[in-house]
């Protein structure tokens, strides 16, 4: 039994706290089966002073001492209403925490969170239902709206890989649906070396050789998770290496024109905090800050001198917003912030990403 299951954090449970509350069933399903609970005893030292804190730490149950100095010491209650989201803020770095009570953390991955909410915004009618259009072996058996668990394991055997992290995600839907899943047998060339490049691929299950020359040279092995075949393309030269399995395996791939205008050529302006703040202190043209986090999180860490529209509300708000601004989207709203840039200059705004 996982200790998900046994400390009751489920869909249901997990759907109060914020900005979890924002996923579709798929991705918090998927959040929450990757993410980890910390359980502890009353006296227990959860973070030391001078501490990094790499995930969202979720009060789930139980108390907890924030002490700073010699005299500042606040306690953090998983029953209050500040609890309902992440606790990051209140445990700044240079303080101690202990447990006063006994109880659990759960941790979240914040690269995972932001992919799982961007994707969820970039495809919100699409929750259980399958992919929309053009998946050519992954068909939908349940167009009803029932679960269909093929569909789901072969979109979250796509989201493990690191590679679509930094795409933005507004092109991620489309992306998916071009992807083609191939089952393969031990043996089979994948790749001949010096052919044309017509496919890119990603490793699903199963591992594969790269090999080189005659006599054939093995260069690399590839488990699952690694991608291949994009050399040629990205360059336009012949294959660099055959690549041919060692057992049977089920691969992902992509003709080489969406792989050019899905995965190569990003559609978003990315500025960093630096170069805005030169622009803002010498503007050219009249410049916002917008912010599209959902609301609870943006009044619960409001941002000054901002405006605000959730990423749910902004295609209907688009009259609100002037064509002569040039809109720069915050960090804080990750990859949800990629898809307002790709919203934005659909209807041919100015936009910019923040990004350090
Ligand atoms: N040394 C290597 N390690 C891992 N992968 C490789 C190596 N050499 C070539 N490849 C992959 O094998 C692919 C063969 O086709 P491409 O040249 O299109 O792209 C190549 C890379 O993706």
């Amino acid at each position: 039994m996982s200790l998900q299951s046994q400390y009751n954090i489920t869909e249901k449970t997990m759907a109060s706290y914020s900005p979890l509350d924002q996923l579709s069933s798929t991705y918090l399903i998927e959040v929450i089966k990757k993410g980890s609970v910390v359980v502890f005893e009353a006296g227990d030292v959860l973070f030391e002073k001078g501490h990094a804190l790499k995930f969202h730490y979720y009060l789930l149950a139980g108390k907890i001492t924030v002490k700073k100095g010699l005299f500042s010491s606040k306690t953090v209650d998983s029953k209050r209403k500040e609890s309902k989201h992440p606790i990051n803020h209140l445990i700044p770095s240079d303080a101690t925490v202990k447990a006063q009570t006994t109880g659990h953390l759960f941790l979240v991955d914040p690269k995972l969170l932001d992919r799982a909410l961007a994707w969820s915004e970039s495809n919100p009618k699409n929750d259980n239902n399958g992919p929309k259009k053009n998946s050519k072996t992954i068909t939908p058996n349940a167009a009803q709206g029932e679960f269909d668990e093929e569909y789901f394991n072969w979109m979250t055997s796509l989201l493990e890989f690191p590679l679509f992290l930094n795409l933005p995600p507004a092109n991620i839907t489309e992306l998916f649906d071009q992807f083609e899943r191939v089952e393969v047998e031990k043996g089979q060339t994948i790749i001949q070396e010096n052919d044309e490049g017509d496919y890119f691929y990603l490793l699903i299950n199963g591992s594969a050789q790269v090999v080189v020359g005659d006599p054939k040279t093995k260069v690399a092995t590839l488990r699952p998770g690694a991608y291949f075949g994009e050399e040629a393309l990205v360059s336009d030269i012949v294959r660099s290496a055959s690549v041919i399995m060692e057992e049977d395996g089920c691969l992902a791939r992509l003709d080489k024109e969406s792989f050019q205008k899905l995965l190569h050529s990003p559609l978003v302006q990315y500025v960093s905090i630096a170069e805005y703040r030169n622009t803002l202190a010498a503007p050219e043209e009249k410049m916002a800050l917008l912010d599209i986090r959902s609301l609870s999180e943006f009044e619960h860490i409001p941002m000054p001198d901002c405006l605000h529209i959730p990423l749910s509300e902004l295609r209907d708000s688009l009259s609100k917003l002037d064509k002569s601004v040039a809109y720069y989207l915050t960090e804080d709203g990750g990859q949800r912030s990629d898809i307002a840039a790709h919203i934005l200059s659909q209807h041919q705004f100015k936009v910019f990403v923040l990004r350090n």
